[in-house]
């Protein structure tokens, strides 16, 4: 399908948004009559500065408040209609929106709204332009597709025809079967947003709340589907009035619009021809390769005077040695560690500042990657072939999942020819990576693990702590191997704590067979551990029916607990140093979940120990 973007989508003037669109690849746009009255660009203007950067212009919009209407009112509504058609046509705009009317309609009757559309079209037609006529959800008499189509279909005209927006039909949870019976040629337009399930008013859900193909809870495959079935061989366009892409670099969230709708149709023309055998030629199909399998490595800048080495030795890494240019390498079986130093430049990036995947067919994850819109970066100092940035400071390497034990990149390491000594390890995995994430990239970053590295995104949870709402949301692969938490900090934290600046700190949670030796160990070679409150462990006591010696075992080692219905779940922490600190959890039974009715206390004792 082609791909387009309305510009109400996009932050900045008309000429940055259009701007933004074409450097991501788009095909088309759809002008949104504020962008355009805000240009200093003329109409043809805008139409050729569009073209000029290879894209069309699909339509403009919205046009609103004309059908329904007494007689007298219908004349001033046709004379704002044609000076509004005659824009659409120096823009070059084939058509025109009309939305159902919400605020002026008096009269509630499909013969009157139909022959007033047909009036509509003959002055459209004048014009060579068309009118698609959109069910708004909060519509006054028409707020549904199946309605706007039974009036599209009794005004019989040929410049008459639909646009269908799934955050309309989607929001008013409307049957899809009935778009069947509409012809393809008779949609004119398809305007596609995805949107978190919550309770509000239609109106402001959808001028606030909406998000790109995959960022939601929509069933935007479904929706696709149905429309592809159609034989629609118009643009899917995406149509996203959300508060914080409003503000975000257009650069980048045009480029997160375009990998969600070659997701959306890549996911759409696979399950549908699961479904029934038949893939609609429309859809264009992405390269496939496995999700990412293992975690290859994590790579974590530091300051040059840091001290990390004697937290790496009390957890029992080894130090596999240098690379050329001077990166240590940590490892404890599976687990590799890569420490650089970040330089003199107080601005370079510290804290967790790479992560590498081991995936199956690695040519074909990075060729899908490009197909997604994410490009290797080079150089780069990673281990992996192919390095991608994600939103936010990290760059994520594609690794082929190695043969023999260890990968082949660890003989860059000078004196890594030495095996790591056998002994009992107590670190055997990484549990999870939690990545600290800016508030503007929150949802770029769902996306783009979901997409590029196939990661399910389990539902996202608030978490209270002192200083306001921590948003986090868990990214796993089937096999629960790799586990990546987004978090995004309150602001007022991430300015504290960076004097102003962007940064807060990520962990990187080491999973130990026996937290409890683990945790000696750091005791015992001076690594400092974050202190919890006594209260907690009183709490405890009475929360779980623990033991007393066991819960005084816990408080010693400040270490926490949780239980549910699967397992139960142990959990430290060491102090934050340089922007990461490390967290070893244990697990037992069947446990899944992160002690997330933990956080907000080691949130506190965190924010403690920072300000102390
Ligand atoms: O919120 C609105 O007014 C509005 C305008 C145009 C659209 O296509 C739409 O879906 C909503
Ligand atoms: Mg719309």
């Amino acid at each position: 399908m082609r791909a387009s973007i309305a510009t109400v989508s996009l932050s900045g003037s008309l000429e940055e948004k259009l701007g933004a669109a074409a450097a991501a690849g788009f095909d088309g746009v759809e002008i949104f009559d504020n962008d355009l009255i805000a240009s200093p660009l003329s109409p043809r203007g805008v139409g050729r500065f569009a073209r000029d950067l290879g894209m069309a212009v699909e339509l403009y919009q919205p046009f609103r408040d004309f059908e329904g209407v007494l007689e007298s009112q219908f004349e001033a509504n046709l004379r704002r209609a044609a000076a509004k058609l005659d824009v659409a046509a120096q823009l070059g705009a084939p058509l025109m929106l009309l939305c159902s009317n919400v605020a002026t309609a008096v009269i509630d009757d499909d013969d009157l709204l139909a022959e007033q559309l047909r009036v509509l079209g003959d002055l459209a037609q004048e014009r060579g332009v068309k009118i698609a006529y959109e069910a708004l959800a909060w519509g006054r008499f028409v707020s549904t597709y199946d309605h706007a189509w039974s009036i599209v279909r009794q005004a019989d005209h040929p410049a008459v025809g639909l646009c269908l927006d799934s955050f309309h039909m989607l929001s008013r949870r409307s049957s899809l079967e009935l778009i069947e019976e509409i012809p393809g040629e008779k949609i004119f337009f398809a305007q596609v947003a995805d949107a978190p399930l919550i309770q509000l008013d239609p109106l402001s859900w959808s001028r606030h709340y909406r998000l790109f193909p995959g960022q939601g809870d929509f069933d935007l495959v479904g929706w696709t589907a149905a429309i592809a079935k159609t034989g629609y061989a118009g643009p899917m366009s995406i149509e996203v009035f959300n508060d914080v892409f409003r503000q975000t670099d257009p650069r980048l969230t045009a480029i997160d619009g375009l990998r969600s709708l070659r997701y959306l149709e890549d996911i759409t023309a696979t399950t549908v021809g699961f479904r029934d055998g038949a893939v609609s030629p429309s859809l264009t199909r992405l390269t496939h390769s496995g999700p990412a399998e293992d975690f290859d490595y994590i790579r974590v800048a530091v300051p040059e005077r840091h001290d990390l080495d004697g937290t790496f030795l009390a957890l029992g890494f080894v130090h596999r040695g240098a690379s050329g240019n001077g990166d240590d390498l940590w490892s404890q079986g599976d687990v590799r560690l890569i420490i650089t130093t970040s330089g003199s430049d107080d601005t370079a990036p510290v804290g967790i500042v790479g992560i590498g995947f081991h995936l199956v067919d690695v040519e074909a994850a990075s060729r899908r990657a490009g197909e997604l819109l994410a490009h290797d970066v080079a150089p780069d100092p990673s281990p992996s072939s192919h390095v991608l940035r994600a939103p936010g400071s990290v760059r994520v390497g594609l690794s082929p999942a190695p043969v023999a034990n260890e990968p082949d990149w660890i003989g860059r390491f000078s004196g890594a020819t030495e095996p790591e000594p056998a002994r009992s390890r107590a670190i055997d995995h990484v549990d999870h990576i939690a990545l600290p994430q800016n508030w503007r990239t929150f949802d770029e970053a769902v996306l783009f693990y979901r997409s590029i590295l196939g990661l399910v995104a389990q539902p996202s949870e608030d978490v209270a702590d002192e200083r306001g709402l921590v948003r986090s949301q868990v990214l796993a692969n089937g096999a629960g191997t790799v586990r990546v938490v987004l978090n995004v900090l309150p602001t007022s934290v991430v300015e504290s704590v960076a004097g102003g600046g962007a940064r807060s700190p990520g962990h990187i949670a080491l999973g130990s067979r026996d937290i409890f030796s683990t945790v000696r160990s750091l005791d015992l070679n001076g690594v400092p551990m974050l202190q919890l409150p006594t209260n907690y462990y009183d709490d405890l006591i009475g929360r779980f029916d623990l033991s007393p010696e066991y819960v005084q075992t816990l408080k010693a080692l400040n270490i926490m607990y949780d239980r549910n219905s699967d397992g139960e779940f142990l959990q430290a922490y060491t102090e934050t140093r340089d922007n990461v600190f490390f967290e070893i959890v244990q697990r037992l039974g069947d446990y899944l979940a992160f002690g997330a009715s933990n956080s907000p206390v080691r949130r506190a004792a965190q924010l403690r120990s920072e300000h102390s």
